[in-house]
């Protein structure tokens, strides 16, 4: 049985072209979100927001990327957006990750926007420790998610990218290099 600073040390970033493309199980996706309910949170805000794509889902996501790179780049459908949809087709499941920011509660958005990635950390390290590979995907300037009719939004939703979820044969278990802890830290004893 893996210690959990082990499988902490096993999640790994797995791309879609390595996912077999077999569906999230409901009870597992069920855990995953249950998962980002329980990231802390300054004044207890949850500012966290979740948009979960899925088999049909995936296409009208691919097609709405798709059409958001040729009308923000002017060009003509091209390889590099076939390919952004192709990463949707290849996966089980997206789900697009946005900071609901409480102006009412004046935190500094720093503190909204990590409370979210710990959130989003919470879900990779269940998905990983259900064996599924996944990988954060930085939102790209075109990606106006507003303008996507298939999703609610509210005026305060801010987009923070996607995370890529899908079914591997296996995970890599060799670990890459990462700075020291001496590199990082400094103890004051
Ligand atoms: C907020 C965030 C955004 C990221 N955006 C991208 C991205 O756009 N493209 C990409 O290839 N990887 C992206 N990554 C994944 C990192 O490249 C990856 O976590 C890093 O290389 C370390 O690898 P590991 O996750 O396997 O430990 C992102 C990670 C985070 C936390």
């Amino acid at each position: 049985m893996q210690t959990l600073l082990q499988k902490i040390q096993q999640r790994r970033s797995i791309f879609p072209k390595d996912y077999t493309g077999d569906a999230v199980s409901s009870e597992h996706m069920d855990q995953i979100l249950e998962a980002a309910r329980w990231a802390p949170t300054h004044k207890k805000t949850q500012p966290w927001k979740y948009k979960v794509f899925q088999g049909n889902g995936l296409k009208q996501l691919g097609d709405f990327m798709t059409a958001q790179f040729v009308k923000d780049s002017g060009k003509a459908e091209s390889f590099k957006s076939r390919k952004l949809a192709e990463k949707m087709q290849q996966s089980s499941a997206v789900v697009l990750i946005f900071l609901n920011r409480q102006i009412k509660e004046s935190l500094p958005e720093w503190e909204e926007v990590a409370a979210v990635s710990m959130s989003v950390q919470n879900m990779w390290l269940t998905a990983h420790d259900l064996g599924y590979g996944c990988y954060w995907s930085s939102p790209k300037s075109f990606a106006k998610m507003q303008e996507f009719e298939a999703i609610d939004l509210e005026s305060n939703d801010q987009f923070l990218g996607f995370l890529y979820i899908g079914t591997v044969d296996s995970q890599p278990e060799e670990l890459p290099k990462r700075k020291s802890v001496e590199e990082f830290v400094q103890f004051i004893n």
